[in-house]
């Protein structure tokens, strides 16, 4: 495998400000690499050191090969030719139309017009947007837009391309769209992407792996199969039962409890700790009725996981059994 990005200790302050701290990232060819953080973790900031609108305060920055850190700003230019971006905001230029927005970066580049037009009818094509290639930007709902940023990203050919927040300005069912065509972009061309997100969901839907960021640092990273199976710190923990249900909220645990006056439990399930042999057995081994009161199961790749919380019936020395059979086969929590 070849490294495309890498992070060798960088820091980041502004002023007093330390934006990043620390950080260590390898980022493969070829693969889908979201960083996930809350506002204010470092998010933006370690982009703009990917393509170098930023400079590292210490450690190094390498890009294909390249140690960018301190590279002067006409080299910059080289390597920025291999970078495409996609922002949350879309970033079109509102004076031009869809097709002059997607040429724009290879009139820069000094295309001919020739070549041009048949780069971007090509691209327009690709992302499914053609019948609105004279569309200005406004007339264009946001999931279209993207799709332009998208095409306009791509046209010069990048390596790599940085989507920063791309979805977090649309809907659901459209932030499934541009995920799609994203993970088409990778599939089909190769291109090495690099998702910024603070939504969990994005991560699970296209990446390959995660680093998680707090406070500057990259707490936590791995396959993305292995962080949501095992997530260790809190705060991935949280993320993961954002796009699990993992327990009842709250204000749903009050409500379960006043129809389901028995034990609660919420069990974390995945294809490789079967609690199904222990349950299937509730009733006739430990003589315990179990009933599904809350939580949901989600795909991962070729993997189901997910958790499921439990009324379990019975006396308590025989519910106490299960659960500890149960817990012989997954991670088990007894909601108070
Ligand atoms: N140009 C700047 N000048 C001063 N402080 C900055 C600058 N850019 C970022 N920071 C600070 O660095 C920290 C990280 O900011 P950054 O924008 O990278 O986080 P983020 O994770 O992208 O957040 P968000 O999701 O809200 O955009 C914050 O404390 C921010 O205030």
């Amino acid at each position: 495998m070849t490294t495309l990005i890498e992070f060798r200790g960088v820091g980041k302050t502004f002023g007093g400000v330390t934006a990043l701290d620390g950080v260590d990232l390898s980022i493969e060819a070829g693969e889908i690499y979201a960083v996930i953080g809350h506002s204010g973790a470092g998010k933006s900031t370690l982009v703009r050191l990917m393509n170098a609108l930023e400079r590292a305060t210490s450690g190094n920055v390498l890009v294909d090969g390249t140690d960018i850190t301190n590279l002067p700003e006409r080299r910059l230019r080289q390597v920025r030719l291999g970078i495409g971006m996609v922002f949350q905001q879309f970033n079109l230029l509102r004076s031009r139309t869809v097709f002059g927005n997607v040429a724009y970066p290879l009139k820069v580049a000094g295309w001919t017009k020739a070549d041009r037009e048949k780069r971007v009818t090509e691209l327009l094509n690709f992302v499914g947007i053609t019948d609105r290639a004279w569309h200005y930007p406004d007339q264009l709902s946001g999931g279209q837009k993207q799709r332009v940023g998208i095409a306009r990203a791509l046209a010069t050919n990048p390596k790599i391309l940085l989507a920063d927040e791309s979805t977090s300005a649309l809907d659901p069912e459209t932030t499934g769209e541009v995920l799609r065509l994203l993970q088409r972009v990778n599939q089909e061309f190769g291109v090495t992407i690099v998702v910024i997100t603070h939504e969990m969901e994005v991560v699970r839907e296209i990446a390959d792996r995660v680093a998680v960021l707090q406070d500057g640092r990259v707490i936590e990273h791995g396959p993305v199969r292995e962080v949501f199976a095992a997530p260790r710190e809190q705060t991935t923990k949280r993320f993961v039962e954002t796009v699990l249900r993992a327990r009842p909220e709250p204000g749903d645990l009050e409500r379960i409890r006043q129809r389901h006056p028995g034990r609660l439990v919420t069990a974390r399930i995945s294809d490789d700790r079967r609690i199904g042999a222990v349950l299937s057995e509730a009733q006739s081994r430990y003589d315990v009725r179990f009933e599904v009161v809350h939580g949901g199961v989600k795909e991962l790749g070729s993997t189901s996981f997910g958790s499921l919380t439990l009324e379990l019936v019975g006396e308590d020395a025989s519910v106490d059994k299960l659960i500890a059979d149960l817990r012989a086969a997954t991670d088990v929590e007894e909601l108070a």
